[in-house]
């Protein structure tokens, strides 16, 4: 059997990468639409409408206007959005099928799947089982930083680092940005985790293309319960196991990190994400490292495809 993918937006970043990783597969074909029509909604409506399955790897409004197109009555093609627009609408299913032990066969089962947002993908696969096993209260005042590779900023911001000849200080330094505190992520950051508030959360970009580290500091007098990082380290050991791609590091971290660094880069180029716990009983700090273009973004959308159509989930992707 062969499925029929088409990929809008397939020469932006996250595009290019879901092609790359497609192309050569035996049961897709890849639908191709002509480079001078690929922004027209008629056009792109026959393409919507013969695929088995869209991939969505555009700017929110076009995403939405894409969407659009889905004749009345077709239940066949399948939507998988990479983009902001439907994270936190009820209509579609958040495309983390680890999330718990129910939301692998609502992927399977669903029409319209959204793609989690790369740094929203760590924080919730920290705090979701966190808050829904109540170790972590809802009201828990959370806040979270992570670092990225600049590719998570798209086309634009990687000619930025690539294409502007020698940098200044300023772009070789990681940069702080989204500091008027209202990132796009937040709205799935706190719905899918279940928390009462946004937690505070401060990305930083840095002099590198991909890659991400997304943390998390917990302090265990403001927990329900009394644990320390081992106890963490055990929980998500259990929570997690049996996933293929999430891989819950040893409650003794030191081995793993190189000369006591953490970097951000080990896990590209795959679909894993790393989950750390450091800490001692008084301070938790718990992280999850990842290729923000792989579970961060076209990584989780393959894995997510895979599911939907019944194949290998693994398919494709490295471990
Ligand atoms: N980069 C990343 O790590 C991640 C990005 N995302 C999300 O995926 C989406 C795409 O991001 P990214 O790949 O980084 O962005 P890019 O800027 O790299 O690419 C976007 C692509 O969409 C094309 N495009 C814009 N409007 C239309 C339209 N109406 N019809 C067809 N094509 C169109 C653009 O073409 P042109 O340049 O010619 O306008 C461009 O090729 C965004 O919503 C982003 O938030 C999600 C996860 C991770
Ligand atoms: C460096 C940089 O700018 N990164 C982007 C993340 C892109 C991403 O993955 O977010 P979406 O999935 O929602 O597009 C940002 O923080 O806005």
């Amino acid at each position: 059997m062969t499925y029929k993918v088409f990929i809008d937006g397939r020469h932006g970043t996250t595009g290019l990468k879901i092609d790359e990783r497609l192309s050569g597969r035996d049961e897709i074909e890849i639908l191709t639409i002509p480079e001078d029509k690929r922004k027209d909604p008629a056009v792109k409506a026959e393409f919507v409408n013969s695929a088995d399955v869209v991939f969505l790897c555009l700017p929110d409004a076009a995403s939405k206007e894409s969407v659009s197109l889905l004749a009345p009555g077709n239940t066949r093609t399948r939507f998988l959005d990479a983009s902001t627009a439907h994270r936190t609408n009820p209509d579609w299913v958040y495309g983390l099928p680890e999330l718990n032990p129910g939301q692998r066969e609502r992927v399977k089962n669903a029409q319209k799947v959204a793609v989690p947002g790369c740094h929203a993908s760590g924080f919730i696969m920290l705090m979701h089982p966190l808050v829904a096993a109540g170790i972590v209260p809802a009201d828990y005042p959370a806040s979270t930083y992570s670092i990225t590779g600049y590719s998570g900023g798209g086309k634009e911001m990687i000619a930025s680092y690539e294409e502007a000849g020698e940098l200044g200080d300023n772009m070789k330094s990681p940069r702080f940005y989204a500091l008027g505190l209202a990132h796009k992520h937040l709205p799935e950051m706190q719905t899918l985790t279940g928390l009462a508030n946004k937690p505070l959360f401060t990305p930083i970009v840095g002099n590198f293309a991909q890659g991400m580290v997304v943390a998390v500091p917990l302090l265990p007098r403001l927990l329900k319960q009394k644990v320390s990082a081992a106890d963490i380290q055990r929980f998500f050991a259990e929570y997690y196991a049996g996933e293929t791609f999430i891989k819950v590091m040893p409650s003794d971290p030191a081995p793993m990190l190189d000369n006591g660094f953490l970097p951000a880069t080990t896990c590209n180029d795959t679909n894993r994400a790393e989950i750390f716990a450091f800490g001692h009983e008084d301070q938790i700090l718990v992280a999850a490292r990842f290729d923000n273009l792989g579970k961060g973004a076209s990584g989780a959308a393959i894995q997510c495809m895979n599911i939907m159509l019944g194949l290998d989930e693994t398919a494709g992707l490295a471990v």
